[in-house]
């Protein structure tokens, strides 16, 4: 490996979005170096690099954004992204860096969208949808949290989200907002970068510009909220006032699968299908308890819910639809809920997330997302029966109302659909199972609970 390849490989494991955890890199390769902008001769420079990362035989894509400036000029504020000093395109030593964190660069890179050069047979490509306007001039600010990808926010027009983990051809976030554009259930698509990367024969998009929808709070921030102050003994007219907003979330998550059938390919799951569909649940099983043992005791309760599920014998109807949709992908701003981030589960082979599926997945993960904001506050009073009737009875309360408003907004009725929906919701706990294993072991707890306490189809009621 390079200097650089190896500075990247103890890199790249600690960041949030490395979706490869627990996984030793065995070889790091970088793909493609783009030098995409340059600020002057003592830089900074944004260099665009398409990392792959081989752990165990299996081989991974990644962006990485990366800063560069002669030795000695990185400012003390930008210190702490340091990823070390090495050559990026021979000549000197630099020091490299998490673009990201850098105004300087970011504030450039939305200039590349206002400005787009003749870069028709360039590889990587500034992409405007056509009518839309780009406001320049603010810098991006680095959105924090819990993210699988990097989000930057310029003012409050415009947010760039650059995808992390790269799969061939046009990323499903940026294929079904666009799908949606001019709805109100999504913030409106601006533009995209995408470039042609080796051993594709589709461009594949590396980031979405999207209008930023501001004084808006996300869905788990709300829940968590207000079933907080409902255990910290507030009023029960709180709990029916996010039941409310549970409802319309239905409603609009009803309405926007409704627009996305119109907009794309639907079909129907046969019987047959939906046999093969409880297979694939019972491999993600087998891997997940494999590599996560305390799965085990769960397996048969799980496995026979699967088991009813493949006898299903009616037609499923089939979409595109949002894959990975739990409160943290809403945001609500006055006018009513806009849902965010269609790229489906992130570490879900591409081909699967852009296939067709039951919305009843969708609405699946929604009601799974109201029992992680009941079982997320029980992690801190573990022993205390009363606090845990509360608040599972907070989300039993919220998931029935979330069913209630997709039905009134037309969607097929959950209630009607009881032992598909509660396989999906296993294995939605399942593949959470995974998740925290890997990325959040203090709340391996909150699916591990959920899967153990599942009672008999009898959802929602
Ligand atoms: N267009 C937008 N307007 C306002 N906030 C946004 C917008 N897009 C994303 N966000 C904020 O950024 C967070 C992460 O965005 P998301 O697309 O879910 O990224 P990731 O795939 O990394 O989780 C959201 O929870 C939301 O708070
Ligand atoms: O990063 P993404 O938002 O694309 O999704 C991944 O991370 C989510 C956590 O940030 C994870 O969601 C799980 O935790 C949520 C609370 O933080 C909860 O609302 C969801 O119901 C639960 O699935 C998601 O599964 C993962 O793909």
């Amino acid at each position: 490996m390079s200097e650089l390849e190896e500075l990247l490989a103890v890199w790249l494991p600690r960041q949030r979005w490395f979706s490869g955890k627990g996984i030793p890199i065995r070889r790091l390769r970088i793909l493609s170096r783009h030098r995409l902008l340059s600020a002057g001769d003592e830089g900074p420079d944004l260099n665009l690099l398409v990392v792959e990362a081989g752990q165990r035989g299996t081989y991974s894509r990644y962006q990485v954004m990366l800063g560069s400036r002669p030795p000695r000029a990185l400012p003390a504020d930008l210190a702490r992204t340091a990823i070390g000093v090495c050559q990026v395109f021979g000549g000197r030593a630099q020091v490299v860096y998490d673009a990201a964190h850098d105004e300087q660069l970011t504030r450039l890179l939305l200039e590349r969208f206002a400005a787009p050069t003749s870069e028709g047979r360039s590889e990587v490509r500034f992409r405007t949808v056509p009518g839309a306007r780009v406001h320049t001039g603010a810098p991006g600010r680095l959105l924090t949290g819990e993210q699988s990808n990097t989000s930057l926010v310029f003012g409050r027009e415009h947010v760039l989200k650059t995808f992390r983990r790269l799969w061939p051809g046009p990323n499903p976030d940026l294929e079904l907002n666009t799908a949606l554009s001019g709805s109100p259930y999504v913030a409106e698509p601006c533009g995209w970068i995408e470039a042609d990367l080796p051993g594709s024969p589709t461009p594949t998009t590396l980031a979405m510009l999207q209008t930023f929808v501001p004084d808006a709070t996300d869905g788990w921030v709300l829940a968590t909220e207000n079933v907080r102050s409902l255990l910290q003994g507030s009023s029960p007219e709180r709990e029916s006032s996010f039941a409310e907003e549970a409802a319309l979330l239905g409603r609009t998550t009803a309405e926007a699968h409704r627009a996305l059938s119109q907009a794309l390919p639907t079909d129907v799951l046969s019987p047959g299908e939906i046999s093969d569909l409880a297979d694939a649940m019972i491999e993600r099983l087998a891997m997940a308890t494999a590599e996560v043992p305390e799965l085990a005791e769960h397996a048969p309760r799980v496995m026979s819910a699967y088991s009813d599920f493949s006898r299903v014998d009616e037609p499923l109807p089939t979409q595109r639809v949002h894959g990975d949709y739990h409160l943290g992908q809403v945001i609500r701003p006055e006018q009513g809920w806009v849902l965010l981030d269609f790229e489906g589960e992130p570490t879900m082979p591409v081909q699967d997330r852009r296939s067709l599926s039951t919305p009843l997945r969708d609405v699946a993960g929604m009601l799974r997302s109201f029992d992680y904001a009941a079982g997320y506050l029980l992690i801190g009073h573990p022993g205390e029966p009363d606090l845990e009737c509360s608040a599972r009875a907070w989300a039993q309360h919220n998931r029935e109302a979330f069913c209630r408003g997709y039905a009134d907004g037309g969607g097929i009725d959950p209630e009607k659909h009881l032992t598909a929906l509660r396989a999906f919701e296993f294995d939605k706990a399942v593949y959470e199972v995974l998740y925290e294993a890997r990325n959040r072991p203090n709340w391996l707890r909150v699916p591990l609970d959920s899967i153990a306490s599942a009672v008999a189809p009898s959802l929602p009621g």
